[in-house]
Protein backbone atom coordinates (compact mmCIF):
# COMPACT_ATOMS: atom_id res chain seq x y z
CA UNK A 1 0.00 0.00 0.00
CA UNK A 2 1.28 3.23 -0.84
CA UNK A 3 1.83 5.31 2.39
CA UNK A 4 0.02 8.54 3.41
CA UNK A 5 3.51 10.01 4.52
CA UNK A 6 6.67 8.53 3.88
CA UNK A 7 10.11 9.68 4.95
CA UNK A 8 13.59 8.92 3.97
CA UNK A 9 16.58 9.48 5.57
CA UNK A 10 15.76 13.26 6.37
CA UNK A 11 18.78 15.30 7.40
CA UNK A 12 18.17 18.88 8.39
CA UNK A 13 18.99 21.46 11.52
CA UNK A 14 19.95 24.34 12.07
CA UNK A 15 22.57 26.67 10.90
CA UNK A 16 25.39 24.48 11.75
CA UNK A 17 23.66 22.35 14.28
CA UNK A 18 22.32 18.95 12.58
CA UNK A 19 19.13 17.86 14.72
CA UNK A 20 17.46 15.36 12.21
CA UNK A 21 20.42 12.78 11.28
CA UNK A 22 18.42 10.51 8.74
CA UNK A 23 14.91 10.12 9.48
CA UNK A 24 12.65 7.31 8.54
CA UNK A 25 9.14 6.74 8.76
CA UNK A 26 6.28 5.70 6.97
CA UNK A 27 2.69 6.24 7.75
CA UNK A 28 -0.25 4.46 5.98
CA UNK A 29 -3.55 5.87 5.28
CA UNK A 30 -6.05 5.19 7.73
CA UNK A 31 -3.90 5.42 10.60
CA UNK A 32 -2.67 7.33 13.44
CA UNK A 33 1.12 7.51 14.29
CA UNK A 34 2.53 9.20 17.38
CA UNK A 35 5.87 10.55 18.54
CA UNK A 36 7.10 10.05 21.53
CA UNK A 37 10.74 10.46 22.92
CA UNK A 38 12.78 12.91 25.24
CA UNK A 39 12.98 17.04 24.99
CA UNK A 40 15.22 18.80 22.27
CA UNK A 41 15.79 15.42 20.24
CA UNK A 42 14.36 16.79 17.51
CA UNK A 43 10.18 16.06 17.09
CA UNK A 44 9.30 19.59 16.30
CA UNK A 45 12.32 19.62 14.09
CA UNK A 46 10.90 16.87 12.19
CA UNK A 47 7.93 18.01 11.39
CA UNK A 48 8.85 21.73 10.55
CA UNK A 49 10.59 20.23 8.12
CA UNK A 50 7.92 17.75 6.37
CA UNK A 51 6.39 20.80 6.44
CA UNK A 52 8.99 22.92 4.86
CA UNK A 53 9.43 25.51 7.83
CA UNK A 54 13.03 24.29 7.83
CA UNK A 55 14.84 23.01 4.90
CA UNK A 56 16.04 19.35 4.38
CA UNK A 57 19.79 18.90 3.53
CA UNK A 58 19.05 15.78 1.88
CA UNK A 59 16.36 12.85 2.13
CA UNK A 60 13.06 12.27 0.50
CA UNK A 61 9.58 13.01 1.66
CA UNK A 62 6.47 12.06 -0.21
CA UNK A 63 2.38 12.58 0.16
CA UNK A 64 1.12 9.74 -0.99
CA UNK A 65 3.80 9.58 -3.00
CA UNK A 66 4.44 12.51 -4.16
CA UNK A 67 7.95 13.77 -3.60
CA UNK A 68 7.67 17.24 -1.39
CA UNK A 69 11.23 17.93 -0.08
CA UNK A 70 11.74 20.82 -2.20
CA UNK A 71 8.42 22.27 -2.43
CA UNK A 72 7.38 25.78 -0.99
CA UNK A 73 5.39 25.56 1.89
CA UNK A 74 2.07 26.18 0.40
CA UNK A 75 2.72 23.59 -2.20
CA UNK A 76 2.61 20.83 0.37
CA UNK A 77 -0.37 22.18 1.69
CA UNK A 78 -1.75 22.01 -1.53
CA UNK A 79 -0.45 18.39 -1.58
CA UNK A 80 -2.74 17.60 1.37
CA UNK A 81 -0.21 18.29 4.37
CA UNK A 82 -1.80 20.16 7.34
CA UNK A 83 0.40 20.99 9.94
CA UNK A 84 -0.71 22.50 13.71
CA UNK A 85 1.89 24.07 15.48
CA UNK A 86 2.52 24.28 19.25
CA UNK A 87 0.77 27.11 20.89
CA UNK A 88 -1.93 27.21 17.83
CA UNK A 89 -1.48 30.85 16.62
CA UNK A 90 -5.04 31.61 16.63
CA UNK A 91 -6.09 35.35 15.44
CA UNK A 92 -7.36 36.88 19.14
CA UNK A 93 -9.20 38.96 17.84
CA UNK A 94 -11.40 37.53 15.31
CA UNK A 95 -13.95 34.85 16.34
CA UNK A 96 -13.60 30.84 16.52
CA UNK A 97 -15.58 31.01 12.76
CA UNK A 98 -13.20 33.18 11.47
CA UNK A 99 -10.24 31.55 12.86
CA UNK A 100 -11.55 28.07 11.37
CA UNK A 101 -12.49 29.53 8.35
CA UNK A 102 -8.64 31.18 7.58
CA UNK A 103 -7.50 27.22 7.44
CA UNK A 104 -9.72 27.03 4.08
CA UNK A 105 -7.88 30.00 2.25
CA UNK A 106 -6.91 27.36 -0.40
CA UNK A 107 -10.19 25.66 -0.77
CA UNK A 108 -12.92 26.62 -3.60
CA UNK A 109 -15.83 28.46 -1.44
CA UNK A 110 -18.04 25.77 -1.75
CA UNK A 111 -16.31 23.73 0.13
CA UNK A 112 -16.32 26.08 2.76
CA UNK A 113 -19.75 24.99 4.86
CA UNK A 114 -18.90 20.88 4.69
CA UNK A 115 -15.94 21.38 6.08
CA UNK A 116 -17.23 23.55 8.88
CA UNK A 117 -19.98 21.00 9.76
CA UNK A 118 -17.27 18.43 9.64
CA UNK A 119 -15.50 20.79 12.40
CA UNK A 120 -17.97 20.90 14.44
CA UNK A 121 -19.78 17.72 14.53
CA UNK A 122 -16.34 16.24 16.14
CA UNK A 123 -16.08 20.01 18.65
CA UNK A 124 -19.50 20.69 19.00
CA UNK A 125 -18.51 22.90 22.02
CA UNK A 126 -16.71 25.35 18.79
CA UNK A 127 -20.01 25.24 17.27
CA UNK A 128 -22.04 26.84 20.81
CA UNK A 129 -18.90 29.32 20.88
CA UNK A 130 -18.59 29.58 17.01
CA UNK A 131 -19.13 33.73 17.15
CA UNK A 132 -16.47 33.81 20.03
CA UNK A 133 -13.30 35.69 20.07
CA UNK A 134 -10.10 32.90 20.61
CA UNK A 135 -8.43 35.36 22.38
CA UNK A 136 -11.68 34.68 25.23
CA UNK A 137 -11.29 30.47 24.63
CA UNK A 138 -10.00 28.28 27.22
CA UNK A 139 -6.85 26.53 26.53
CA UNK A 140 -8.80 22.77 25.74
CA UNK A 141 -11.18 25.13 22.94
CA UNK A 142 -7.85 27.16 21.82
CA UNK A 143 -6.31 23.81 20.99
CA UNK A 144 -10.05 22.14 19.48
CA UNK A 145 -9.54 24.96 16.88
CA UNK A 146 -6.06 25.17 15.93
CA UNK A 147 -7.09 21.40 15.00
CA UNK A 148 -10.21 22.37 13.39
CA UNK A 149 -8.67 24.79 11.29
CA UNK A 150 -5.93 22.09 10.25
CA UNK A 151 -8.99 20.24 9.17
CA UNK A 152 -10.18 23.09 7.14
CA UNK A 153 -7.49 22.92 4.55
CA UNK A 154 -9.03 19.86 3.74
CA UNK A 155 -5.90 17.40 4.72
CA UNK A 156 -4.96 14.11 3.71
CA UNK A 157 -1.70 14.24 6.49
CA UNK A 158 -2.41 16.11 9.16
CA UNK A 159 0.88 16.81 11.84
CA UNK A 160 -0.31 17.90 15.24
CA UNK A 161 2.28 19.34 17.44
CA UNK A 162 1.65 18.03 21.11
CA UNK A 163 -2.54 18.58 20.90
CA UNK A 164 -2.34 17.65 25.10
CA UNK A 165 0.02 20.20 26.20
CA UNK A 166 -0.77 22.06 29.20
CA UNK A 167 -4.32 20.59 29.25
CA UNK A 168 -6.37 18.98 31.81
CA UNK A 169 -7.01 14.59 31.51
CA UNK A 170 -10.60 15.24 30.25
CA UNK A 171 -9.84 17.68 28.42
CA UNK A 172 -6.97 15.79 26.79
CA UNK A 173 -9.37 12.82 26.65
CA UNK A 174 -12.24 14.63 24.50
CA UNK A 175 -9.42 16.38 22.19
CA UNK A 176 -8.39 12.66 21.14
CA UNK A 177 -11.33 11.33 20.58
CA UNK A 178 -12.16 13.71 18.65
CA UNK A 179 -9.20 12.80 16.40
CA UNK A 180 -9.84 9.42 16.71
CA UNK A 181 -12.92 9.97 14.92
CA UNK A 182 -11.56 12.34 12.40
CA UNK A 183 -9.61 8.94 11.12
CA UNK A 184 -10.90 8.12 7.46
CA UNK A 185 -9.14 5.59 5.12
CA UNK A 186 -7.93 8.82 3.04
CA UNK A 187 -6.57 10.24 5.80
CA UNK A 188 -3.33 9.69 8.25
CA UNK A 189 -2.16 11.94 11.32
CA UNK A 190 1.15 11.74 13.03
CA UNK A 191 0.79 13.53 16.77
CA UNK A 192 3.54 14.37 18.94
CA UNK A 193 2.69 13.35 22.50
CA UNK A 194 5.25 13.28 25.57
CA UNK A 195 3.06 10.13 27.27
CA UNK A 196 3.05 7.14 25.62
CA UNK A 197 0.26 6.16 28.08
CA UNK A 198 -2.14 8.41 26.93
CA UNK A 199 -1.93 6.99 23.18
CA UNK A 200 -3.34 2.99 24.34
CA UNK A 201 -6.31 2.71 22.48
CA UNK A 202 -6.02 5.60 20.27
CA UNK A 203 -2.70 5.93 18.05
CA UNK A 204 -2.16 2.42 15.77
CA UNK A 205 1.75 3.23 16.11
CA UNK A 206 4.29 4.99 18.39
CA UNK A 207 7.93 5.89 16.58
CA UNK A 208 10.24 6.74 19.48
CA UNK A 209 12.60 9.68 18.28
CA UNK A 210 16.22 9.63 20.23
CA UNK A 211 18.88 12.06 19.05
CA UNK A 212 17.61 13.03 15.52
CA UNK A 213 16.42 9.10 14.60
CA UNK A 214 13.65 6.95 14.99
CA UNK A 215 15.40 4.24 17.49
CA UNK A 216 12.19 2.12 17.54
CA UNK A 217 8.11 1.42 16.75
CA UNK A 218 5.68 -0.73 17.75
CA UNK A 219 2.11 0.04 19.52
CA UNK A 220 1.28 1.73 22.30
CA UNK A 221 0.72 -1.21 24.53
CA UNK A 222 4.74 -2.44 23.53
CA UNK A 223 5.75 0.84 24.61
CA UNK A 224 3.35 0.82 28.18
CA UNK A 225 5.11 -3.26 28.64
CA UNK A 226 8.83 -2.72 27.71
CA UNK A 227 10.25 -1.19 31.13
CA UNK A 228 13.33 -0.51 28.41
CA UNK A 229 12.45 1.73 26.78
CA UNK A 230 10.02 3.40 29.42
CA UNK A 231 12.70 3.63 31.58
CA UNK A 232 16.08 4.35 29.02
CA UNK A 233 13.76 7.11 27.08
CA UNK A 234 11.11 8.60 29.20
CA UNK A 235 12.10 8.38 32.58
CA UNK A 236 9.58 5.88 34.11
CA UNK A 237 6.52 7.34 32.97
N1 LIG B 1 15.17 27.88 15.57
C1 LIG B 1 16.17 27.14 16.10
N2 LIG B 1 17.46 27.51 15.98
C2 LIG B 1 18.46 26.75 16.50
N3 LIG B 1 18.27 25.59 17.17
C3 LIG B 1 16.99 25.17 17.32
C4 LIG B 1 15.88 25.92 16.80
N4 LIG B 1 14.73 25.25 17.12
C5 LIG B 1 15.13 24.14 17.81
N5 LIG B 1 16.47 24.10 17.92
C6 LIG B 1 17.24 23.03 18.59
O1 LIG B 1 17.04 21.81 17.90
C7 LIG B 1 16.99 20.71 18.82
C8 LIG B 1 15.71 19.92 18.63
O2 LIG B 1 14.59 20.72 19.00
P1 LIG B 1 13.07 20.26 18.76
O3 LIG B 1 12.21 21.40 19.13
O4 LIG B 1 12.94 19.67 17.43
O5 LIG B 1 12.95 19.10 19.85
P2 LIG B 1 11.66 18.32 20.37
O6 LIG B 1 12.04 16.88 20.35
O7 LIG B 1 10.47 18.73 19.62
O8 LIG B 1 11.59 18.80 21.87
P3 LIG B 1 10.35 19.39 22.72
O9 LIG B 1 9.52 18.22 23.07
O10 LIG B 1 11.06 19.99 23.89
O11 LIG B 1 9.67 20.42 21.86
C9 LIG B 1 17.14 21.31 20.21
O12 LIG B 1 18.47 21.16 20.60
C10 LIG B 1 16.78 22.78 20.00
O13 LIG B 1 17.45 23.60 20.92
Amino acid sequence: MMAALSVSDLVAGYHNRPVLHGVSLDIEPGTMAALIGPNGHGKTTLLKTVSGLVPARSGAIRIFGQAIETAMVHERVAAGLVHVPQGDQLFGEMSVEENLRMGAYLRSASEVPGALEEVYAFFPRLAERRGQSASSLSGGERRMVGIGRGLMAGGKVMMIDEPSLGLAPLIIEQIYEGLRGLSRADRAFLVVEENPSRLIGIADRICLMDAGRIEWSGTAAEVAGSRDILETYLGGH
